[in-house]
């Protein structure tokens, strides 16, 4: 019998616009010449199975913060499906949610990692205040359990625990990334997606995320949705990959095949680029 994935996504399509009908024909990159609609995921289909790392990568204005932020419910997408193992047996389209559902899927089954920590974290409240509140948001209410999964995550990711007090804004960019990480991991989720997590970070501050994130998936066995717009940081991470190009999937396949033998003129271009 064939593996279930723990996230399967079914045609996702996001537009701005009301389109027409020669937007199919009429795409310059991801806008209709004739009527401006904006088609910034066009048909998106994947799916994440259990344990594995799925890489999307591709430039920028390609559409893969609209699949993630579509996937983490920032967005609701203008027409797709998506089915998550954990939720409704994976057999209910999760945008079909209602606030409530969405709300217990973002606390329980996925964790999210976004490129500005300002997004994932309270800046002023203490990094272990930080993972309780998501532990909180999912129902927990003991403080000394709290305490000491706070301790065990940051531990996790490689953060003093007697730092755990202090306040993610006194912390360097590395090391907010790593308490966004620890906080996205708090209720165990199955799914983590992480949006360009070591963009604008120093290259050897970028290898140790890059790093943690391995040790991470190796102890926790989770899944990971990873969106960069740097082929190196897929190459790392990614058991497969999907190329983004203007909203529209070009190219999917093992990591190692799509660098070996890249078959669309933009993967040729992006994998001699690395070298
Ligand atoms: N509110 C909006 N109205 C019109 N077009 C939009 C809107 N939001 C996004 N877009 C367009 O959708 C396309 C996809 O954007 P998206 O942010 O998903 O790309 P990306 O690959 O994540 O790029 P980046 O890495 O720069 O964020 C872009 O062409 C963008 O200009």
């Amino acid at each position: 019998m064939a593996e279930t994935p723990v996230l399967q996504v079914e045609r996702l399509t996001m537009r701005y616009g009301e389109g027409c009908p020669h937007c199919k024909d009429h795409l310059e990159k991801n806008r209709c010449t004739v009527c401006g609609t904006v088609w910034a995921a066009n048909d998106i289909s994947l799916e994440v199975y259990p344990g594995e790392v799925l890489g999307i990568v591709g430039e920028s204005g390609s559409g893969k913060s609209t699949l993630m932020q579509s996937l983490y419910f920032d967005l609701i997408p203008t027409e797709g499906k998506a089915y998550l193992q954990n939720y409704g047996e994976g057999k209910k389209n999760i945008w079909d949610a209602s606030p409530l559902e969405k709300r217990k899927i973002r606390n329980n089954i996925m964790g999210m990692v976004y490129q500005n920590p300002v997004r994932g974290l309270r800046m002023d409240y203490s990094a272990a205040s930080n993972i309780a509140e998501k532990i909180i948001a999912a129902g927990s209410r003991n403080a000394g359990q709290m305490t000491a999964r706070a301790e065990e995550l940051l531990e996790a990711v490689e953060i003093l625990t007697s730092r755990m007090k202090e306040a993610p804004k006194n912390f360097s960019g590395g090391m907010q990334q790593r308490v966004q990480i620890s906080k996205a991991l708090a209720n165990n989720p199955s799914l983590l997606l992480l949006d360009e997590v070591t963009t604008g970070l120093d290259l050897s501050v970028q290898a140790r995320v890059l790093d943690l994130i391995r040790k991470i998936k190796a102890k926790y066995g989770i899944s990971i949705l990873l969106v960069s717009h740097d082929l190196a940081v897929i190459r790392m991470l990614a058991d497969r990959t999907i190329v983004m190009l203007d909203g529209k999937i070009i190219e999917s396949g093992l990591t190692d095949q799509i660098l070996e033998d890249p078959q669309h003129a933009y993967t040729q271009q992006l994998v001699h680029s690395l070298l």
